[in-house]
């Protein structure tokens, strides 16, 4: 079943074409990788998912629902959970306290689940014993994790990661790549944008590759990743 449809979504800033016509379905359980050169429009592709930016043209579709025009929170509810390329969590506010915030307001659920969500989530992404610690102070690994947890705490039926193992170590990347595998097998359909190759086609089913605001490239990552055209402009690889 299709979970996400986008159907020729455009979106620009002034001038600046930066979704140009993109049209993508991901199926339930799916886990789709998105690549593209800085600056080539994931995140914004994002945004008009989550509902962060409003599309210019073109429709979005979550579980067979016209969800173009509800506002973030509103898709939030419905079941899309994303983290951010920058994690935002409130500093000043313990690891559990976030936790439960997420999952009260951005979840829905009363007070009573909200801490059990909290609870199962600190355990699901290895932050117990950081629940009581100032978010603001969190190793970078941490902080990743709480972006992760905070998406999760909502229940999400789709996940969108941005560069969820950006700026990690080789053996923090792993830790954070068997989470999401965890995450993954329990059935939550993800896309994840990511400039760790490795850490990406660990886990993705398909690719997405996207230039200048456009497809290039789309399929099975081997065959993705062996594409002449992905390869020069993607890795700089001239055939
Ligand atoms: N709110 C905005 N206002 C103006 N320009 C924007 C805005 N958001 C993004 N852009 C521009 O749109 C282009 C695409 O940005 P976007 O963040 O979507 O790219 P990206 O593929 O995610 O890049 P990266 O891999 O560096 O994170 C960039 O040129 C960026 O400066």
């Amino acid at each position: 079943m299709t979970l996400l449809a986008l159907h020729g979504v455009s979106k620009s800033f002034g001038a600046l074409k930066v979704t140009d016509g993109i049209t993508l379905a991901v199926t339930e359980g799916e886990t789709l990788g998105i690549l593209g050169p800085n600056g080539a429009g994931k995140t914004t592709l994002f945004n008009l998912i989550s509902g962060d930016a409003r599309v210019d043209a073109g429709r979005v579709e979550y579980a067979g629902r016209d969800v173009t025009r509800l506002r973030p929170h509103q898709r939030c509810r419905a079941g899309i959970g994303r983290s951010y390329q920058v994690p935002q969590p409130f500093g000043h506010m313990s690891v559990f306290e976030n936790l439960v915030t997420a999952a009260c307001f951005g979840g829905q659920q009363a007070e009573r689940e909200a801490w059990e969500t909290a609870h199962e989530v600190l355990g699901q992404t290895g932050l117990t014993p950081h629940a009581n610690k100032p978010a603001g102070g969190l190793t970078l690994l941490d902080r990743k994790r709480l972006e992760l947890a905070r998406a999760l705490a909502t229940k999400p039926r789709l996940l969108l990661l941005d560069e969820i193992a950006g700026g990690l170590t080789e053996p923090e990347a792993a830790v954070l790549v068997a989470e999401l595998k965890r995450i993954k097998a329990r059935g939550v359909t993800m896309i994840w944008i990511e400039h760790v190759v490795h850490a990406l086609l660990s886990l993705a089913d398909r690719l997405f590759v996207i230039n200048f605001g456009q497809q290039l490239a789309e399929g099975a990552p081997r065959a993705v990743m062996n594409d002449p055209e992905v390869r020069r402009v993607y890795m700089g690889i001239e055939a």
